[in-house]
């Protein structure tokens, strides 16, 4: 529905600007904030942009609403163009018709909370604002599945943070946009509420069959909610795919670090036998069945094995497996509530365990690691 290909922008550090990094060299560097960045988002999906501050999700966000002007690439909604830089297209943002919702969700605070709703469509010019009927049905419904009917004729600012983050989305909704951009929307909102939210927005963008781009920097919030993700870093896409393909098979050490935590132990490929991969490493011989993002590494090429901490089994007692066992001596123990952390020395290395809150061992204590060959990632070494 949405394709965004090769999408390139830079800021010139001298100019006017919303944010500026490395002024005072005379202006002339540039901040290439994103460096031909490509994904398409399908029908009904939420599709996140997910990285760390600076990563270029903002820009990339802004450019498909047409609040920047991209330096290249080709941006298409269904069959129209929004931006083609070498046909010199470019769309203003207010002929795009997406909907939008922003971390500062600015209500308008004089109106009530039913006018702050049918707003966008009351100053549409005549020709194609729709009767006021349908006007007063739209907002109806869009209060009801916000659950703010309730509050339809109460002054906008006297909503709670959570309620008001709702009607920004009703409002943007209004127009029946055919895409959502959404930039940080719960980034404002207490812990708890935002964790909440998570799932009413969830829920709304399934109801009414939304397609949306959602941008966050917070990887719970991304895996909690996204049909897919796109891990962006350094102006460029890592990876994309679907919450569980980028948290079980990072693509890259970024993204292996950036969603999650990981045990990371440098090796070196011995033998490529279909999908599993024997790697020799300085504490022993792993196998690996889970792959790497796509490519196959052949034989003698160093890489990364990617090991989540909640893979590795921790015990006492020797274990029955024959392959990826390490032994090693429990340094320290977290106790989390619904998990326990600890940190075994192996060799030279440490390794990060999570595990149910049963299987508690004291500091000190030499003890026994496996690790499913099917859970062990590979990712380029570097
Ligand atoms: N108007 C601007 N002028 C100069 N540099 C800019 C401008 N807007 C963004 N940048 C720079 O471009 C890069 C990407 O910014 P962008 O806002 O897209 O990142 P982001 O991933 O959304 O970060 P955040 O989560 O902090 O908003 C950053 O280095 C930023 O400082």
């Amino acid at each position: 529905m949405l394709i965004v290909d090769n999408l390139v922008k830079s800021y010139g550090t001298a100019a006017r600007g919303r944010r500026r990094r490395g002024a005072g060299d005379g202006g002339a560097a540039r901040v290439h904030a994103v460096g031909g960045a490509s994904f398409d988002v399908r029908d009904g999906e939420l599709f996140t942009l997910l990285g760390p501050s600076g990563c270029g999700k903002t820009t990339t966000l802004r450019s498909v609403a047409g609040l920047e002007h991209p330096d290249g690439g080709r941006i298409t909604l269904s069959d129209r163009v929004l931006f083609d830089a070498t046909r010199r297209v470019n769309v203003p943002a207010n002929r795009r018709a997406l909907g939008m919702v922003f971390q500062s969700y600015a209500i308008w605070p004089h109106m009530t909370v039913a006018r702050n709703v049918s707003f966008p469509l009351d100053i549409l010019p005549h020709g194609r604002r729709p009767g006021r009927r349908e006007i007063d049905e739209r907002v109806a419904r869009l209060l009801e599945v916000t659950e703010l009917a309730a509050y339809a004729s109460r002054p906008a600012t006297k909503l709670s943070g959570g309620q008001q983050q709702r009607l920004a989305l009703a409002r943007a909704l209004v127009i029946q946009p055919e895409l959502l951009l959404l930039d940080e929307p719960l980034s404002n909102l207490d812990a708890k509420l935002r964790e909440s939210m998570r799932f009413e927005l969830k829920r709304l963008q399934r109801e009414l069959g939304l397609t949306a781009v959602y941008v966050t920097h917070d990887q719970s919030e991304a895996l909690v909610m996204s049909s897919r993700i796109a891990v962006m870093n350094g102006g460029g896409i890592e990876q994309i795919g679907s919450p569980r393909e980028i948290y079980t098979r990072p693509a890259t050490k970024f993204v292996a670090e950036f969603i999650g935590t990981s045990n990371f132990v440098a090796g070196v490929v011995r033998t490529v036998d279909g999908a599993e991969v024997c790697v020799d490493t300085p504490d022993g011989r792993v196998v690996c069945r889970a792959g790497m993002g796509g490519t196959a590494p052949g034989a003698g090429s160093g890489v990364l094995l990617s090991i989540r901490p909640e893979a590795v089994e921790i015990g006492t007692a020797p274990p029955a497996e024959a392959v990826n066992r390490w032994s090693g001596e429990v340094l320290t123990r977290a106790y989390l509530g619904d998990a326990v952390d600890h940190v075994v020395r192996v060799g030279e290395r440490e390794m990060r365990i999570r595990s149910n809150p049963t299987r508690s061992i004291e500091p000190g204590t030499a003890v026994h690691l496996t690790v499913d060959p099917a859970k062990v990632t590979l990712v380029p070494a570097g």
